[in-house]
């Protein structure tokens, strides 16, 4: 454009474009199979004042395989926006756009896993089940752009502040072709198995109920305020015959689910929830409860 003299070009600078040299690390967030989460600083004028914010990088190089898995993970986060979905910001790329890494909002009270057994004694039922609502609607909203999670757990859940939770992280999330119904997962190493429903253990087929399922192993988290001796894997454990060791443990989970047994209804937790649970865990996909109908029940709950 032909500018008056005098005036120079404002330099149209992408917000979503974060700049590595930078970005400072000051800790570490998180640990998955694949890569890590860091919290870092993001200051470009360099006095030490720029924004906190929370960078998904991949562990190796990024073999093709992960790089793709993250590159899926950030077009899915760019795309969502509501009040329970953490916040995408942007991301930078480094040894010349080889490896991209994935910015958030950073969270600094963590997730429930972290937040639950300390603040035990300052969050009552009406508060635990505000936070399963929102998790619910985020949820919902998920599964209204046609995404599964296939990783919700407590662990997955952050807190923005005590009357705030957002779900935090989108590492196995898919989208669902536009004519399917649910997701085939072909190479699947460490699931987290106590939160996965019966079709995903025999089938390795996802469907938005199969999230349903999952969001009532993490209300039995939250009603046991995460503590780690009633956590799923503790207690699954307990329930599976003579104690079987690792490979064992999937073909015998899947057993016990379809004799019936269920976790049981955590200490103090009232029957209406535990209820909800319980629909929540119905062996056929068919029969669960969705999202829309658990917002429905949480609503009437916090009356
Ligand atoms: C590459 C794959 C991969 C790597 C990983 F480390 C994890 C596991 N990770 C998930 C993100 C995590 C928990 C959530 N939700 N988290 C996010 C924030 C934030 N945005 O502020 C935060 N804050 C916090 O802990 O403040 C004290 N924790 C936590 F890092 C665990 C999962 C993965 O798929």
């Amino acid at each position: 454009p032909v500018l008056p003299p005098g005036r120079v070009p404002i330099q149209e600078v992408d917000p979503t474009v974060f700049d590595i040299r930078f970005l400072r690390k000051i800790d570490d967030l998180g640990e998955g199979q694949f890569g890590k989460v860091e919290l870092c600083q993001y200051d470009p004028r360099g006095d030490g004042r720029g924004e906190l914010v929370a960078v998904k990088s991949l562990k190796s190089n990024g073999k093709g395989q992960l790089a793709c898995h993250l590159r899926r993970e950030i077009d899915t986060m760019r795309e969502l926006y509501h009040h329970n979905i953490v916040k995408y910001k942007g991301v930078c790329s480094e040894e010349g756009g080889r490896t991209t890494k994935l910015i958030m909002e950073y969270l600094p009270a963590g997730s429930l896993k972290d937040y639950l057994p300390k603040r035990k004694h300052q969050t009552d039922l009406k508060r635990l089940l505000n936070y399963a609502l929102q998790i619910c609607q985020g949820m919902d909203y998920l599964g209204s752009q046609r995404f599964i999670h296939r990783d919700l757990a407590a662990r997955n859940v952050l807190v923005e502040n005590e009357s705030t939770v957002k779900i935090g992280d989108f590492g196995l999330t898919k989208s669902m072709k536009e004519d399917k119904s649910y997701y085939t997962v072909k190479e699947e190493t460490f699931s987290p198995v106590f939160w996965y429903a019966p079709e995903c253990l025999m089938d390795c087929k996802f469907y938005p109920a199969s999230d349903v399922w999952s969001f009532g192993v993490t209300l039995y988290e939250l009603m046991t305020y995460c503590e780690p001796s009633s956590s799923p894997n503790t207690v699954y454990k307990e329930m599976l015959p003579n104690k079987t060791n690792g490979q064992m443990t999937l073909t015998r989970l899947v057993e016990v689910l379809i004799a019936g047994s269920r976790l049981p209804c955590p200490p103090r937790c009232p029957d209406t929830v535990y209820s909800l649970m319980r629909r929540c865990w119905e062996y056929d996909p068919a029969n669960r409860i969705q999202f829309k109908g658990l917002i429905t029940e949480l609503e009437t709950l916090l009356d």
